[in-house]
């Protein structure tokens, strides 16, 4: 097997060491069920129409409703975040991720929050939950500290400040289609400060198509709103079956996250999404976790019925955070049922 130039150290190594088992890997992938997955391009809304006249609004609204109910994910266009933000911006998660281990590892020196870097799902107990990706998952209380890494106006710090107000415009189109026209909740509970923001980076991964880019999982969130390159492995749950999501240039990918099902009684679905890796090329995506703060009280929108108990942000995350300490995995909501 030939090595190339522009490939990087580790995977010379590889080739030279194990050259015919990665070619015999990429022929499995061929027909691993993994990469046999249909690809499937998301319903996508032009986001235009909820600044136009009343029909053209009203029709953009039900789409965004119908999607979130139907799918749990949807992508839109016309977002109002230009091109250009998001190309800056992933010119810099880029330069963030080539820095040195010690640089990555040590907060100081990018000012993030503390432990906001890592590799793999920290709280793996088995190599199925492991996650072949490393990433910066950090909240947005000091957005400052972006522009001590990357320069005056971070494009990250830019891109956290419009996609808050994407996100609260859906959280509240979601909201009105329940028939709560006026909710304030979103406006008095989600804050910039109480969001989050995940840079991850999926490394190329030629040993094998039994690991993933980041393991199965629903987001514990309202809502995400999700930047990708175009190399694509995202997958979601759908009909029991997993099916990868295609790409679209310059779209944003919205989720539906356990706290807004739990507050819309299920009729908004979150879904179980994966990322798996890619034999030849690396990967890299930006979520945006649209949270409450900790002392929010999630309760089903409606007084008359809901399906979960009520509960707060924090005893959410907490209880999370236990079962996967204890189990390896999340629960979720299936433990918050009545
Ligand atoms: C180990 C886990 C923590 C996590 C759920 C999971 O089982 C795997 C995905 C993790 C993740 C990553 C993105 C977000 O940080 C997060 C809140 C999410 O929605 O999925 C965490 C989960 C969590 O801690 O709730
Ligand atoms: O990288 C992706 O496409 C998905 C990442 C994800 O699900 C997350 O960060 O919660
Ligand atoms: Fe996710």
């Amino acid at each position: 097997m030939e090595l190339e130039d522009s490939e990087p150290p580790f995977l010379k190594t590889y080739k030279a060491l194990f050259g015919d088992m990665v070619e015999e890997e990429r022929t499995k992938r061929v027909h691993e069920n993994m990469f046999s997955v249909d690809e499937y391009e998301l319903p996508l809304v032009d986001l235009s129409g909820l600044s136009l006249g009343n029909f053209d609004r009203e029709d953009c609204k039900k789409a965004i409703a119908d999607a979130a109910s139907r799918w749990g994910f949807f992508q839109v266009v016309n977002h109002g975040i230009s091109t250009d933000i998001l190309a800056r911006m992933k010119l810099e998660q880029v330069k963030l991720f080539k820095q040195p281990f010690y640089k990555k590892a040590n907060e100081n020196v990018f000012n993030l929050a503390k432990n906001c870097y890592s590799w793999g799902s920290p709280t793996a107990t088995s190599l199925m939950q492991f996650s072949w990706s490393e990433a910066f998952h950090f909240p947005l209380t000091n957005m400052k500290g972006l522009r001590e890494f990357t320069s005056f106006s971070s494009p990250i710090e830019e891109y956290a400040r419009l996609v808050f107000d994407l996100a609260q415009n859906i959280s509240e189109t979601l909201a009105e289609h329940l028939g709560c026209k006026s909710t304030t909740f979103f406006v008095e509970n989600c804050k910039p400060s109480s969001c989050y923001l995940r840079m991850n980076r999926y490394p190329q991964c030629p040993i094998s198509s039994k690991v993933f880019g980041f393991v199965p999982h629903t987001d514990s969130d309202f809502l995400t709103i999700l930047y990708q390159d175009h190399i694509g492995g995202l997958q979601l749950m759908r009909d029991g079956e997993w099916i990868s999501v295609k790409p679209t240039p310059d779209a944003l990918i919205i989720n539906i996250g356990d706290l807004f099902q739990a507050w819309c009684n299920g009729v908004y679905k979150s879904i179980e999404h994966r990322v798996v890796t890619n034999p030849e090329v690396e990967r890299f995506s930006v979520a945006y976790f649209f949270c409450p703060s900790y002392d929010t009280l999630i309760k089903s929108y409606s007084e008359k019925h809901s399906i979960y108990k009520e509960f707060t942000f924090e005893e959410y995350r907490q209880q999370v955070q236990e079962d996967v300490k204890h189990t390896g995995s999340k629960i979720g909501l299936r433990r918050f049922l009545r």
